[in-house]
């Protein structure tokens, strides 16, 4: 099957206008196999939007979406080619997980045996006979990447697949994802854990209304924001905060540090002292994907 070797993932200047918004704004990137790619974008950034024309969900105002080369709807067997979770999964209140997966199965040609192997592989065996009504936020999640697998597809697309996890459960489905990327399969995942999705990617796409911010590997893009986060103690945070250019970052950390990004340490101390406010430490941090991120999308528009 073509898709199996080629499970490339291209968006190439896809735009969606709705009435008052471009949601997608001439958006262009590609997504490799074998790797797990993150994508990301702060809320109302146009992700869900993205991978519903990719899944044909959503018609594009223009550009297209393409899996191997092909639009979602030329796929031969796209049970087999691509799966998806786009929220929390939806089955029949009254029936079992284990009966969900079957009429799935049936409905897609698949051996319903498949059904007991995707339950085991998503964890969900112990529950696999009760009702999914009783299933908590984390086993719907689960049972909907357990539906996502029926296929065994060379293409996954997830969003927000973490949604609802607890820490283990989040450790699992990391586990489960580079897994199914170590096999060859693409995985193009969604979420806003940025601490996770530095753990569990390997590339990511970042766009922020509708336009793409940034592409590439983890370790890359972390790199290229070079300046490091400044760390900054003061008992007079909001008086340095006013005296801070207002493009700088500024974020409260737990234990009362200030993480400040976007200005350098030499730019802070003078800024600090023209504007007579102590500091009682100023070090510099290796920034972080959130830290990356926030200067990456800060003054884009989100909720739009
Ligand atoms: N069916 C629709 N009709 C009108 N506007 C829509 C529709 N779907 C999405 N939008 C708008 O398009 C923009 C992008 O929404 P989208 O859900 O794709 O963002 P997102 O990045 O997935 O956000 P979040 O992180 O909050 O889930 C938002 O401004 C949203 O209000």
């Amino acid at each position: 099957m073509t898709e199996r070797s080629d499970g490339q993932i291209t968006v190439s200047g896809l735009t969606k206008v709705y009435r008052k918004v471009r949601a997608v704004d001439d958006l262009s990137f590609t997504v490799a196999p074998g790797r797990v790619t993150g994508f990301l974008g702060p809320n109302g950034a146009g992700k869900t939007t993205t991978l519903r024309m990719l899944l044909n969900l959503v018609t594009p105002t223009s550009g297209t979406a393409t899996i191997g080369g092909r639009h979602y709807a030329d796929l031969e067997d796209p049970i087999r080619a691509v799966g998806a979770i786009l929220e929390a999964s939806g089955a029949h209140r009254g029936r079992t997980g284990r009966a969900h997966l079957k009429m799935l199965c049936y409905a897609a040609g698949i051996p319903a045996s498949r059904a007991d192997d995707v339950l085991n592989l998503v964890g969900l065996t112990p529950a696999a006979k009760r009702k999914f009504k009783g299933y908590s936020l984390g086993m719907r999640q689960r049972l909907g990447i357990g539906a996502a697998l029926l296929g065994d597809p060379q293409v996954l697309i997830l969003d927000e697949p973490a949604n609802g996890l607890d820490p283990e459960g989040i450790r699992w489905m990391r586990d489960l994802l580079k897994g199914l990327a170590d096999e060859g399969r693409t995985v193009l995942v969604s979420s806003h854990l940025l601490s996770e999705m530095e753990i569990l990617a390997d590339d990511l796409v970042i766009i922020a209304a509708g336009k793409l911010v940034r592409q590439g590997t983890v370790t890359d893009i972390i790199d290229s924001m070079g300046a490091a986060q400044l760390r900054v103690r003061t008992p007079k945070p909001d008086e340095l905060i006013a005296a801070l250019d207002p493009a700088t970052v500024v974020r409260r950390n737990e234990d009362g540090a200030l993480l400040v990004s976007g200005v350098d340490a030499r730019t802070l101390g003078d800024r600090a002292l023209e504007a007579r406010v102590p500091l009682y430490e100023l070090v510099a941090d290796k920034p972080d994907l959130e830290n990356v991120f926030l200067q990456l999308t800060a003054g884009k528009a989100a909720i739009r």
